[in-house]
C-alpha cells in the first residue's frame, strides 16, 4: 500500500516492491536509477496553428503518435531497470494526500488579472471540488471559457466578453520537457525560474510535487531565491562539483550568477562555468548544442565547438567568488573537471547535415550510464559518429515528440543517478 491507499508505490509505475534508490544526481552520466517523465497528454490537443508560436511548438504534433513515441521511450528506460515516475501520477498523488498542494496548484492556475475577481472566486471554488486526478488534468491541460461549469455564482463580464475557446487556464504543453523546471544538484533539487510566459507555471507544478509528495519528503532545495531566470536545459553537471550553465535565450547572466552563488553557499559545487550561447530558438538551451555521453566525452555541434567560451567562477578562500573570463569552453571544462581533455564527438556529417541534426536534437542525448545514451533515431549521422566513438546509442522515434523542439535529455529529469567514478578510472579507457 502507498500513502494514498493504493497497491503500488507512490508515483512509481515500475514493479511493485522495487526498492527506491537514494535520491540525488552528481553528474550527467552516472547510472540512471530514477527519472521523472511526463507522458504528453491533452495539453497537446490545445495546440492550434494560431497559438503554436506562443506555446513554443514548431508544428502540430499528432498527439496519439506522440504518446506512443513517449510510451516507447518510457518502456526503454523501464526495460533497463530504471524507475520511471510519471509527473501526472506524482501530481495526482500530491493532491490526494495534501490539501496544501491543492491550494498551491489552484492558486497558481487562477489568474485574477485575466478572470476578474468574481470569476476567479467561482473558478477556484469549482477547482476545489474536483477529485485529485481531474484537478491534475485541468491544471496541466488547461481550461477554456466553454469548459467552465455553467452554474457560476457571480455574473462575469469577462466570461461574457471572451470567446468560448479562449483559455481561462492556460495549458502546459511543454510540461513533457521535465528537464527544464527542476534540476537536481547533488542531494538537493532546484526549482527553476522559467523565462518564457508559456512555461512559467510549470515551476509551480514541480514545486508542489517536491513540496508535498511523500516520495520527496525531506528533500532540501537549492537556488531557493529563484531570483532570475534559470532553466534546467542550461545546467549541465559536468562532473561532481563542476557545473556548466548556458546563458542565452532562457537563462540570464543574473540567473547564472545567482545559481552559482547558491551552489557555492550550499557547498554543492566548487566551480561553475558560465557559457554564453546564441540567443536564438535553435540553441535555446546549452543542452541543444552539447550533452555529455561519457565521463570524459560530449556530443557537440561543431559550429559551437570552437566558438563557445566560458567564464569560470570559483569560490575564493574568503567566501567570495573569483571570475575568470574568455577561455575556450572545452579547455575550461577539462581543467575544472581535472581531466586532460574532453573528447568531442561532432554532430554529423557536414555543415548542412549538422545544422539539420542539431535542430532535430541530435545533441540532446540522455545518458543512462557512462557511454550509453538514448537518442532520436532520425539523427542518423550523429548517431553513427557516436557509435564510431564507442558510445552505445539506444534509438527512439521522435517524429511527433520533436515538434516541441526537445530530445531525450529535455524530456527527462533524473532524480537518482549512481555517483560516477572519475574519468580516468573508467574501464573502457584503460
Ligand atoms: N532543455 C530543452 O532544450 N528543452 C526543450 C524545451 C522545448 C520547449 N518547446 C521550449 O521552447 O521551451
Amino acid at each position: 500500500m502507498n500513502a494514498v491507499g493504493e497497491e503500488r508505490p507512490l508515483g512509481v509505475d515500475s514493479a511493485p516492491g522495487a526498492v527506491s534508490p537514494a535520491l540525488g544526481v552528481d553528474s550527467e552520466v552516472g547510472t540512471l536509477r530514477t527519472v521523472i517523465l511526463h507522458r504528453p497528454g491533452d495539453e497537446l490537443r490545445r495546440l492550434t496553428p494560431r497559438n503554436l508560436d506562443q506555446l513554443l511548438f514548431d508544428g502540430l504534433p499528432w498527439v496519439d503518435r506522440a504518446q506512443a513515441e513517449h510510451d516507447a521511450f518510457a518502456d526503454l528506460l523501464r526495460g533497463r531497470g530504471i524507475e520511471v515516475l510519471l509527473l501526472a501520477d506524482l501530481l495526482t498523488e500530491a493532491f490526494t494526500v495534501s490539501g496544501a498542494a491543492r491550494m498551491q496548484g489552484i492558486g497558481a492556475a487562477v489568474d485574477e488579472r485575466r478572470t476578474g475577481s468574481g470569476l476567479a472566486r467561482d473558478l477556484a471554488a469549482h477547482l476545489r471540488t474536483l477529485p485529485a486526478a481531474e484537478l491534475a488534468h485541468v491544471l496541466t491541460s488547461g481550461m477554456t471559457f466553454d469548459e467552465l461549469p455553467p452554474d457560476a455564482a457571480s455574473p462575469s463580464l469577462v466570461r461574457r466578453m471572451h470567446h468560448g475557446a479562449d483559455f481561462v487556464i492556460d495549458p502546459l504543453p511543454n510540461l513533457m520537457f521535465t528537464r527544464d523546471s527542476s534540476v537536481w544538484i547533488g542531494h538537493r533539487v532546484a526549482i527553476t525560474s522559467l523565462a518564457m510566459r508559456a512555461r512559467v507555471r510549470e515551476a509551480s507544478v514541480t514545486d508542489l510535487i517536491y513540496a508535498h509528495h511523500p516520495r520527496f519528503h525531506g528533500v532540501r532545495r537549492a537556488y531557493e531565491s529563484r531570483t532570475a531566470p534559470v532553466e534546467g536545459g542550461d545546467v549541465l553537471l559536468l562532473a561532481p562539483g563542476v557545473l556548466a550553465i548556458g546563458v542565452g535565450e532562457r537563462t540570464t547572466p543574473a540567473g547564472a550568477e545567482a545559481l552559482a552563488r547558491s551552489v557555492f553557499d550550499d557547498e554543492l559545487a566548487h566551480t561553475v562555468l558560465v557559457v554564453p550561447i546564441a540567443q536564438q530558438r535553435a540553441t535555446m538551451h546549452l543542452d541543444t548544442v552539447c550533452t555529455m555521453v561519457d565521463t570524459d566525452a560530449v556530443v557537440m555541434y561543431p559550429a559551437a565547438r570552437d566558438q563557445l567560451t566560458a567564464f569560470t567562477i570559483r569560490r575564493t578562500d574568503g567566501g567570495g567568488v573569483g571570475i575568470d573570463g574568455g577561455a575556450p569552453f572545452l579547455d575550461a571544462a577539462a581543467d575544472a573537471m581535472g581531466i586532460g581533455k574532453l573528447r568531442v564527438i561532432d554532430t554529423g556529417l557536414d555543415d548542412v547535415v549538422a545544422e539539420r541534426e542539431q535542430w532535430d536534437d541530435g545533441n540532446n542525448t540522455l545518458a543512462l550510464e557512462p557511454g550509453v545514451v538514448v537518442a532520436y533515431e532520425r539523427n542518423v549521422e550523429t548517431n553513427a559518429r557516436l557509435e564510431d566513438a564507442g558510445i552505445e546509442v539506444l534509438r527512439i522515434r521522435g517524429s511527433e515528440l520533436g515538434s516541441g523542439r526537445g530530445g531525450p535529455r529535455c524530456m527527462s529529469c533524473p532524480v537518482a543517478r549512481d555517483p560516477v567514478r572519475p574519468a580516468e578510472e573508467h574501464p573502457a579507457r584503460q
